[in-house]
Parts: C-alpha cells; structure tokens; sequence
C-alpha cells in the first residue's frame, strides 16, 4: 500500500472512530503548530493521518488557521494525498443543506494569510489552472454518492476572510461571479498543497444557504444540525473511498510540480528558507 491519506475535517469533524493503531501525534513544522495533533492509524488497511482543521473543540478562527503549519505537518508524516472536507454555504439553488459538493475551482477573497511556502530567496511559481486532483475528487464523489449522499461533481467555491458571514449583497456578488458555494477555510490551503506536491480534493457539505436567499438566512443554530448529519456521512464517505483506493497508487503529475515550478538559481538559494522547506523539498533536491 503506496497510499498515505491526509484529511483535513472542518466545522463538525474533529475525529475519525474506528482507526487501528490510533494515536494522536503531536507534529513541530518549521512553519510553527498545526491546529492540534494529528491522529494516525489505518482504515481498512489505508493509512490515514486526520487532522481536524480548527483544532478539538473548534478552537482556531479561519483566519488564524495556520494552513503552512496544517499542510506541512500532513507532509511531514508522508501523507501522499489529502482530502479535505468542510462547511459551506451554498450559493446555488440546486445545491441544498446536506448535499455534497466536490469542489473544482477557486475564487480567493481572502486577505492578508500567508499563501506560500515559497518567499525571498526561493520562487517557485506552481500551476493552479486545475487546483484539485481530479482522481482523488473522482474517488471522494463516488464515496459521498455511495454513502447515501446527493453529490453534486463540479463548483466552485469562493473563499471569503470571515470570520463573520457574507452581507447579502456579498452573497448576490459572488452568485454573479459564479461561484456555487462559500466558505472560509479553503484558501490558501489548497494552493499550498498544490506547492507542496499534494494532490488534494475538496468535499463541501452544504450547510446553508448564504445570505442571499432572504427566506433561509444563515444562523449557526441551523448550521450546526445539519453539520451534526453531514459529519456521519462524511465518516461513511471516508470509510468508503479507502477501501475503493486502488492497491498500488500511481503517480500523479501532481506529485513532481515543483520539477518546473522553482525557478530560483541554486547559487542564490537562500539556504536558510530552503532548509525550513526540507519536507517539500526532499524529493527535488534528493536530500
Ligand atoms: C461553523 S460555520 C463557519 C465555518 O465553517 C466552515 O469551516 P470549515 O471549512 O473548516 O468546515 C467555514 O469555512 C467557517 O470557518
Ligand atoms: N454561509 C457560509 N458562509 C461561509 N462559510 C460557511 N460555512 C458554512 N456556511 C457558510
């Protein structure tokens, strides 16, 4: 088994039962801590590392989420694919409460979080056309699909700054750019896991419906029984994908972005970034 699946679980999911072998293991990244310890086992014979995106009891906002910290530390325990689940709103009509969307695309609103690994000293610029690996997200939705869930294949999903939810003239705005459900967490994880060479799949859970639709205005009261439901569907959907992996993981074009992405000289690299980048930077430089 060549797989080692990260999970990142957001609003709702900060466990995963039923792991053999389960520990929660405390992980040091150069970027400082993730949000809490991760948990560690295997599922069905996959190992897995969880780790819950706002801490145990929900501890961190979205914009203090240390996502350098939360993708490294996944890299670090040789995570080789990561899939990440969270709440969202929805800005489509199709798209209700308890459905499930794999997302596709991106429109970052956020502001002022650290979005690279990268900096002074080492560029690398990573390709982001396509931000998801359509082979995990492929999995992910047959899953969901076979866990009893309506699933919808493809959307995009605007990443706003919170922490407070959208005015409704936001929420009209954003239906106009065309994107299909929100959230606050999303960006910059999924770019940084793009530079970190992990191919990653996001599965929204439809919570609510933004503050567009005047009849159904978000409040966390309603927000929160729904995520209560989606969680156990998204425990069976994780259940469900591990044992449809294939036994043998083939490569990814993912896996090897950064072959052409790094575009620094290697005489003026500086030497103390790329020693805190070691984790990402193995494969490359053979270190
Ligand atoms: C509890 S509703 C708002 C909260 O839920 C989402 O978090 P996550 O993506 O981690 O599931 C949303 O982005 C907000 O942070
Ligand atoms: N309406 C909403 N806006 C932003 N994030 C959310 N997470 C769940 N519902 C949301």
């Amino acid at each position: 088994m060549n797989w080692k699946l990260g999970i990142i679980g957001g609003s709702g999911l900060y466990a995963l039962p039923g792991l053999e072998g389960a520990e929660w293991v405390t992980v040091e990244t150069p970027f400082g801590a993730p949000s809490d310890a991760v948990l560690t086992g295997t599922l069905h014979g996959v190992p897995l590392a969880f780790l819950p995106r706002h801490g145990r009891g929900h501890r961190v906002p979205p914009g203090d989420l240390n996502a350098r910290a939360n993708i490294m530390a996944l890299k670090i325990l040789g995570c080789t694919d990561l899939l990440s689940v969270s709440a969202v709103g929805s800005l489509d009509a199709d798209m209700a409460p308890g459905d499930f969307v794999v997302v596709d695309q991106f429109i970052d609103r956020t502001r002022g979080r650290p979005g690279s690994f990268f900096g002074p000293g080492l560029v690398a610029h990573v390709p982001l056309a396509d931000p998801v690996c359509p082979r995990l997200s492929a999995m992910a939705a047959a899953a969901a699909r076979a866990a009893g869930v309506r699933v919808h294949d493809a959307a995009t999903y605007l990443a706003m700054e919170g922490p407070q939810f959208s005015t409704r003239a936001e929420s009209r705005l954003y239906r106009q750019w065309g994107a299909q459900v929100i959230g606050m967490t999303a960006m910059p994880e999924a770019r940084l896991a793009r530079e970190a060479e992990l191919p990653y799949a996001l599965v929204a859970m439809v919570t609510d419906y933004d503050s567009w639709r005047e009849a159904d205005d978000v409040d966390i009261a309603s927000i929160l029984r729904v995520m209560a439901a989606n969680a156990d569907a998204a425990r069976t959907m994780v259940a469900g994908l591990v044992q449809a992996l294939p036994g043998v993981r083939a490569a990814s074009p993912i896996d090897t972005v950064l072959d052409v992405a790094l575009i620094t000289d290697p005489a003026v690299r500086d030497a103390a970034l790329v020693a805190r980048l070691a984790p990402i930077l193995r494969r490359v430089t053979g270190g």
